[in-house]
């Protein structure tokens, strides 16, 4: 799967400078997307007697006129039904005049239960609601239980952002071309796309030297050549370092969770900060992590000045009785260098002041990376959040640009932004992963990989990866301790890829 996202206005732009550079045109591009969609459907359901094809005004059921033209020349009873005739002059024009079969109306169309449906209404291009003959015909076709093949999205789902501009159709295949689009990627477009097939029509790579896209697929490939390898001279501390902060008596699982997955994602030490009176439970329950007391944000400073780890967790079961502020600020202003975790209980206490963070973090030698669930986002930035018109990739660049650190909004499609405007979005997620302290294992993932010099934003991209593929492995019956211990075969796995790939 290609690396780069583009947006529908990128892509329309790769579309011109591939036309203007030939040896395609428009009309040839159309002709390679509506023979690779017939291709699909040709492959998948090669027995099927009837086929509807919707066709909207634009290039999307240009490509439609295609795909019934093909079909039709399989051999397959081909439908062909028109949301209005292609503006004269187009290449939907003349998709639609090389097509043999008289268009029916929408407004004429009922599916048959279970029949099947090529989705050609609209694609990259809508920008408003779908009209109501096309949303009732979307609803229809769900309620029919359809199995719909989506023509490069499902009408009614936005590519920027993945929502559902009202009425929207869900697809079981989606297949889209050149390169995904934010919307198959972001919920509910990603749910709605069903399987998605990326194919090449023709536009060559070099497009994207012009287009230079700032949004990525988490795959691999976008971090596997900073990814750490140990070399033969370190040892513990110079392979990493990472401290954890716990809560107190009642609350120290979910620190030793992230320290857990710190040191299994390959961070050579890891020590527990407890406060003394949890002393005692966390030595109940660590082997090979350290332990030390530190009690408030002053012996945050004694321990710091002794050894200085090179990541920070903190907010993981905490607690929200401590003033937990100071503690971030301490380690903000203490440290010498590094990454510091904020996570949980670490965001929501600066929900009253984000500036303070904001400009803690600015002056600060340590890199911060804040890792909010949707809540949490809501608590560090609530303009954000309840913007509507700002899809959750905008929301989490939003986020980056503003403090300054990188965002890991997490969710089924968590999103990673890097203050620097780089932003990739995340593919493998599991609904397994939706389990209590799955969230304070992520947060030791990333911590594990920046303390052994990942960069931030790689170190976080790495880890959102790690963690869901460790998930999709395990499979049904996950709960949040199994996940450290699935980090040796992902680990292996990623080091047996060849970087040069
Ligand atoms: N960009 C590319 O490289 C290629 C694009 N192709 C196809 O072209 C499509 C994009 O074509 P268009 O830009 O013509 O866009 P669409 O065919 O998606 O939409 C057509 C026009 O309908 C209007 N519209 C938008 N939302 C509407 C709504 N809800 N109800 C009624 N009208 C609405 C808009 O004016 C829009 O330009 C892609 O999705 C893809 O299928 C392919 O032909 C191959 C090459
Ligand atoms: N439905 C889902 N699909 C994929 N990933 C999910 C889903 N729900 C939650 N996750 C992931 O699980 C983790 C949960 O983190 P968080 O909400 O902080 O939980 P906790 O605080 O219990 O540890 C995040 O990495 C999130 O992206
Ligand atoms: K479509």
């Amino acid at each position: 799967m290609p690396i780069e996202l583009l947006s529908p206005a990128e892509m329309g732009e790769a579309d011109r400078i591939a036309i203007s550079h030939g040896p395609f045109d428009g009309y040839a591009l159309m002709r390679n997307a509506g023979a690779a969609v017939a291709a699909e459907v040709l492959r998948r359901f090669s027995g099927e007697k009837h086929i509807n094809v919707l066709c909207g005004p634009g290039n999307n059921g240009g490509d439609g006129y295609v795909v019934a033209r093909l079909l039709r020349e399989a051999g397959c009873a081909v439908r062909v039904i028109a949301e209005g005739p292609p503006r004269e002059g187009t290449d939907a024009a003349l998709a639609a005049r090389d097509c043999p079969l008289e268009a029916g109306p929408l407004s004429a169309f009922e599916p048959d239960a279970g029949s099947l449906v090529i989705d050609a209404l609209y694609g990259a291009g809508l920008t408003r609601p779908l009209d109501r003959e096309a949303a009732r015909v979307a609803a229809a076709c769900r309620n029919a239980c359809a199995r719909v093949v989506a023509v490069d999205l499902p009408s009614g789902i936005s590519g920027d952002s993945g929502r559902a501009v009202g009425e929207a159709f869900e697809a079981m295949l989606t297949v889209t071309f050149f390169r995904l689009k934010p919307g198959h990627l972001l919920e509910p477009g990603r749910a709605s796309c069903g399987e998605i097939v990326v194919a090449d029509i023709g536009l060559p790579e070099t497009v994207l030297e012009q287009i230079a896209p700032r949004t990525l697929v988490n795959l691999p490939a976008l971090w596997l050549a900073t990814y750490p390898r140990p070399t033969r001279q370190q040892y513990k501390y110079s392979r990493g370092h990472v401290a954890v902060f716990s809560g107190g008596p009642g609350s120290t699982g979910a620190a030793r969770l992230s320290a857990l997955a710190a040191a299994r994602s390959g961070a050579g030490a890891v020590t527990v900060y407890s406060p003394g009176n949890a002393l005692a439970v966390n030595a109940a329950h660590l082997t090979s992590i350290m332990l030390r007391r530190v009690d408030d944000p002053d012996a945050v400073r004694d321990a710091l000045a002794v050894r200085s780890p090179d990541a920070f967790v903190l907010g993981p079961g905490f607690g929200l009785d401590r003033p937990v502020r100071e503690w971030a600020l301490a380690v903000l202003k203490a440290s010498a260098g590094g990454v510091v975790v904020l996570d949980a209980d670490g965001i929501t206490s600066f929900r009253d002041r984000p500036e303070a963070l904001f400009e803690a973090a600015k002056s600060s030698p340590l890199d911060l990376i804040l890792t909010p669930h949707e809540g949490e986002f809501a608590r560090l930035f609530p303009d954000l959040a309840a913007d509507d018109g700002l899809s959750k990739l905008e929301k989490a660049r939003g986020a980056a640009a503003r403090s300054g650190a990188v965002v890991i909004f997490k969710g089924p499609d968590t999103v990673i932004a890097s203050a620097d405007g780089r932003a990739a979005i995340n593919f493998n997620g599991t609904p397994w992963l939706a389990t209590a302290g799955s969230g304070d294992v992520l947060a030791g993932i990333v911590a594990g990989l920046a303390a052994q010099k990942m960069p931030p934003f790689d170190a976080a991209c790495a880890a959102v990866w790690m963690h869901a593929e460790a998930a999709r492995r395990f499979g049904p019956g996950l709960i949040a301790e199994d996940l450290p211990g699935l980090m040796p075969q992902v680990l292996r796995e990623i080091l047996a890829i060849d970087p040069a790939l």
